[in-house]
């Protein structure tokens, strides 16, 4: 028997916890609200969920009374896929008062049905030749309504400032103006264009958008043109989608993810689906092979803590948990590791918080820390890039800026923060 396990946070300043984690574990496999004769019933015992553990917190002068829950969930009761899962450990619990999901262990057996990321970390750094440093990315803004024209020249201009990958918005659809098999050859001339004056190659993530059975020609198409990335607003078409392109061996180029709609699951501290799973685990185990998310300290704001443990799981080599069986200890490195993304509200003078939190393997992320710049578009990117070239030879901002005009023109206008 292999399980999958849900852990719960549970809040009730009368609930009698082990009885609704027993509630949850029959309730959600073979029985109801109510005793059920046909669930006590012997060939019902392998699907019977399990409680695992229940942990609970009295209340205090800064917690309201919860309770940990962690229930094992038999993996024979459901296919093995993300919707699957969700419906069967938090579909109509989610709705049972104040409960959060706070954690998913997979099965082995689950966790097999899954490729993960095509490329990870390390494919992307491959096919841009970057291995020694954070990477760059840079984001359209205000492209809606531009013609292409206007559209490649705001690529080009991002490109010339040594970002490593350039993404669409998430509000950039299809559009008459600017169809993406339109904008994927355009702004892969711009690329390159720009390559030839600066060496580098980057990545265009162009937002895949549409009829979601659409969605693989819509990919195909982007690829026919030369797209080698694609931007993916994942919670808006859903987690299977997401697993299904990445895991099509026609779908030959690398999927951002973008958390569109998570602040409608994640922020409450008593209902929804806790940020490490929705935007982490769940978001490597569908195939995203970077992941954003609101950063720490930009304009929308997620807790560090949260931010770090999106950090984790998206790089951990464990994703799968046994319960309650010797098995050889498992280990999730046949999922590739995921980029972290934390991302809005970036400008160049964050640039240490984000290295100091998240080290090499991350992506410095930023639209308007880009194109707002007083010099230009350009002039955002380099910025940036000096930014991070000092934090990378150990200077202090403030000195590394005396001698880097671009750097300092960001510091001018939006400050710098080192600790
Ligand atoms: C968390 C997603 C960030 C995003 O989509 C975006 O467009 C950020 O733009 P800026 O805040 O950097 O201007
Ligand atoms: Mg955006």
């Amino acid at each position: 028997m292999s399980y999958c396990l849900a852990t719960y946070r549970c809040f009730g300043e009368q609930t009698d916890f082990h009885k609704k984690a027993q509630g949850i574990a029959v309730g959600l496999t073979v029985g109801s609200w109510t005793d059920l004769p046909e669930a006590k019933k012997a060939n019902m015992q392998k699907h019977l969920g399990q409680v695992v553990s229940v942990e609970i917190q009295e209340a205090s002068a800064s917690s309201p009374r919860y309770a940990d829950i962690q229930i094992a969930y038999p993996d024979v009761n459901f296919s093995l896929d993300i919707p699957a899962l969700l419906v069967t450990v938090f579909g109509k619990l989610s709705m049972d008062g104040q409960i959060k999901l706070i954690d998913l262990h997979f099965s082995e057996r689950f966790l097999s049905a899954f490729s993960g990321p095509k490329y990870g970390i390390a494919g992307i750094r491959s096919q841009l030749g970057v291995h020694d440093r954070p990477l760059l990315m840079s984001i359209f803004k205000s492209v809606i309504g531009h013609d292409m024209q206007e559209l490649a020249s705001q690529f080009k201009q991002q490109a010339l400032g040594g970002v490593d990958l350039i993404k669409d918005d998430e509000i950039l659809f299809e559009n008459p103006l600017t169809p993406i098999e339109k904008r994927v050859a355009a702004c892969m001339q711009a690329a390159a264009e720009a390559e030839a004056e600066t060496g580098q190659k980057l990545l265009y993530a162009v937002n895949l958008t549409g009829p979601t059975f659409q969605l693989k020609e819509q990919a195909k198409k982007a690829i026919d043109h030369g797209a080698n990335a694609l931007l993916f607003n994942v919670l808006a078409y859903g987690f299977d989608t997401l697993q299904a392109l990445a895991s099509d061996p026609e779908i030959t180029i690398p999927v951002a993810a973008h958390p569109a709609m998570a602040g409608a699951m994640y922020p409450s501290p008593n209902y929804g689906i806790g940020a490490s799973v929705l935007l982490g685990k769940l978001m490597r185990l569908a195939g995203a092979d970077l992941v954003l998310f609101p950063s720490p300290y930009g304009s929308v704001v997620m807790p560090k803590e949260e931010n770090l443990a999106i950090q984790q799981v998206l790089l951990t080599e464990e994703l799968a948990k046994h319960y309650g069986y010797q098995t050889p200890q498992l280990s999730a490195n046949k999922l590739k590791r995921s980029l972290p993304v934390p991302s809005a509200g970036i400008h160049p003078g964050l640039t240490p918080l984000i290295l100091r939190d998240f080290g090499q393997d991350v992506v410095v992320n930023a639209g308007g820390g880009i194109h707002g710049h007083p010099m230009g578009t350009a002039a955002g990117g380099r910025a940036f890039r000096q930014a991070i070239d000092a934090v990378q030879q150990g200077h202090g901002l403030k000195e590394y800026a005396a001698q880097h005009p671009e750097l300092q023109a960001a510091i001018d206008a939006w400050g710098l923060r080192e600790n």
